[in-house]
């Protein structure tokens, strides 16, 4: 046990229900506390109740969000806390006034307001923003400004509510490491919500884990936890590092790898083939055997007219703020399609493009071969469906079942209320059926927007980060969601920035970056060239780079396991990609 005087913040047999629901406890009889300095990681199942036990460490609830809440918390020090959504914090126009907002609050003499502002704008790259429309920033923008406020306010104890789902693969890096500069240069006390834990397990303290039902399942070292508790991670679906979760398949008593290499070092040869199924189920759609590859053999386009296809297109913001182009491209009938790239390169403003939302500056877009601006909105709403980055953009109705049966159509029929039952139970919306869409977690929210199209009947679905902020369940509940529409035949346009569902299920990869359209084509060729030795290679290594993006782990992985060498004869060979 801690001593008394050590601990910075503690809530002593918290219980909470909000209003709304007062029967449903979202936090049971929480005991948790914090020490100075120390660096806690909570994990749990999405709607655990996660960002609620960091609005009551906050003070948020019940200062600004009605809940009934008992028990005792109590805090020493200013707290400071980054929302998972990060427009909801932003009340001001420029950049500046949105840091200076905080540090005003706080009575932060002027000159010093200065200094903290540009440290923090410099810091994550937004001095081009000082004086610009925040309205204006791409999602993992808003995201690094929500960051650069949080860390420019300097407060004793931090919350970081999912600092990273929005990010590109190296801006995650980075602010990861910004989140881990405060424990080691300045000893701040950390309180850390994420679902996917790599760049973070390896260096907090303790790990805390949420049940789904409002209760506190364990706490202690992250290693120690996840032994303990693999019953319960696996039920509830909490992410584990792929890594340890590799390891532990392949010998369950092994202390976990740290690095890939680690991990690879440790597999001896009699474990290939078993290590290799794991990789070929984590890369299904890049290899021979999968059946998401063999229908790809089916769609080859030649000859065939291409559901979109852009020529020579461009597009800006007004004059003078050229975001890409001229960028040509076919999107096929039946495509899963990813878009990629570094945060702020245009994802979001392609697929608005596509959706007939914004205009070109420049060439064309057809869709059926006919220009897309010929198409009158009800035209293209018919076709197309559409997830927004951020979900609240899209909620129209007041419950969550309304949500899901607005979209197809006959909301009362009895055969689409079975549907609409069946979609929520499987992404386990149910207990939320006649709750406000607003209400929700993040995650939730996300798979609410989600939800609304999968009932409908549109040939085509864009997705702007259709599985972000999820657990490991839930994740998996929408990648096969989506993988049976695809089945269907619908074709599939999503902007993601994880790349292991790229390599798991995309057929076609545009990346994006600097205005230019990188490449196009299939993701297997972008992935096998990483590791290898020519230089058509050290091209495809220099455009990830240059995109923000990572290889998946299972490349990473399995071109480690080939220089480790003779092992192509042990099953390796079976996992090469189609060309
Ligand atoms: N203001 C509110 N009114 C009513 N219910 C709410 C409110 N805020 C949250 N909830 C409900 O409480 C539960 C916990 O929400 P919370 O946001 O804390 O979950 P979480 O663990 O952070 O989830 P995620 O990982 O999806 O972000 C959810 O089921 C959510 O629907
Ligand atoms: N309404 C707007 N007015 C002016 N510029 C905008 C507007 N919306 C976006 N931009 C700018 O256009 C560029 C592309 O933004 P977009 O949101 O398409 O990027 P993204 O690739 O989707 O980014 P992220 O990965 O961060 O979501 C960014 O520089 C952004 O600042």
């Amino acid at each position: 046990m801690h001593s008394d005087s050590a601990k910075q913040c503690a809530v002593e047999g918290v219980s909470l229900a909000f209003p709304d629901a007062p029967e449903r406890k979202v936090l049971d009889q929480i005991h948790l506390s914090i020490r100075k300095g120390e660096s806690v990681l909570l994990l749990g199942p999405s709607g655990s109740g996660k960002s609620t036990l960091g609005y009551v460490l906050g003070g948020l609830i019940p200062r600004s969000i009605e809940a009934v809440v008992t028990g005792n918390v109590r805090v020493e020090g200013r707290v400071g806390m980054l929302f998972q959504d990060p427009e909801a914090q932003f009340c001001m126009l420029t950049a500046e006034d949105e840091i200076a907002f905080g540090l005003e609050n706080i009575r932060i003499p002027r000159r010093e307001m200065e200094t903290r502002i540009d440290a923090a704008l410099e810091r994550f790259g937004l001095m081009s923003w000082k004086r610009r429309n925040s309205a204006e920033m791409s999602g993992g923008m808003k995201q690094k400004l929500a960051m650069a406020c949080l860390l420019a306010m300097e407060p004793d104890i931090y919350i970081f509510d999912e600092p990273t789902a929005n990010l590109d693969p190296a801006s995650t890096r980075d602010v990861l490491r910004a989140i881990r500069e405060l424990k080691q240069t300045e000893s701040k006390t950390l309180l850390i919500i994420e679902h996917k834990v790599e760049g973070v397990i390896d260096w907090v303290d303790r790990a805390v884990l949420l049940g789904p039902d409002g209760r506190l399942l364990d706490e202690g070292m992250p290693g120690e936890v996840f032994r303990r508790r693999q019953a319960e991670i696996r039920a509830y679906g909490i992410w584990q590092p792929t890594l340890w979760k590799w390891s532990s398949r392949l010998n369950p008593t092994a202390p976990f790898p740290t690095t890939t290499k680690q991990f690879v070092d440790a597999v001896d040869s009699g474990q290939v083939p078993q290590l290799v199924e794991l990789l070929d189920r984590e890369t299904g759609a890049l290899t021979a055997a999968s059946p998401a590859a063999a229908s790809l053999q089916d769609l080859d386009p030649i000859g065939k007219v291409p559901l979109f296809r852009a020529e020579n297109a461009s597009f800006s913001y007004g004059k003078g703020h050229k975001v890409w182009g001229p960028i040509s491209f076919d999107i096929n009938a039946g495509e899963w399609v990813a878009i990629v790239g570094p945060n702020g390169c245009g994802k979001s403003t392609l697929l608005s493009a596509l959706m007939g939302l914004r205009n070109l500056s420049e060439g064309t877009i057809r869709l059926k071969e006919r220009p897309l601006d010929s198409y009158s909105g009800r035209e293209i709403s018919q076709l197309l469906g559409f997830v927004f980055q951020n979900p609240e953009h899209q909620f129209i109705t007041d419950t969550v079942w309304q949500e899901v049966a607005f979209g197809t159509g006959a909301p009362t029929n009895p055969e689409v209320k079975e549907r609409v039952r069946e979609t929520l139970v499987d992404l386990g919306l149910i207990h939320a059926a006649n709750a406000n869409p607003f209400s929700l977690s993040q995650g939730e929210k996300r798979r609410l927007s989600v939800a609304t199209t999968l009932l409908s009947s549109h040939e085509a679905l864009l997705l702007d980060e259709p599985t972000f902020g999820q657990d490991a369940h839930t994740a998996f509940e929408l990648e096969e969601k989506l993988a049976d529409l695809h089945q269907q035949g619908r074709t599939l346009i999503m902007v993601t920035h994880d790349m292991e569902l790229v390599a798991r299920r995309a057929q076609k990869v545009l990346v994006l970056a600097g205005g230019n359209l990188l490449y196009c084509g299939h993701p297997a060729d972008l992935f096998r060239m990483e590791e290898s030795e020519d230089s058509a290679a050290a091209e495809a290594s220099g455009l990830l780079r240059t995109a923000n993006l990572e290889l998946p782990l299972a490349f990473k992985v399995r071109a480690l396991l080939e220089r480790k060498g003779g092992l192509l004869h042990a099953g390796l060979a079976a996992g090469e990609p189609v060309r």
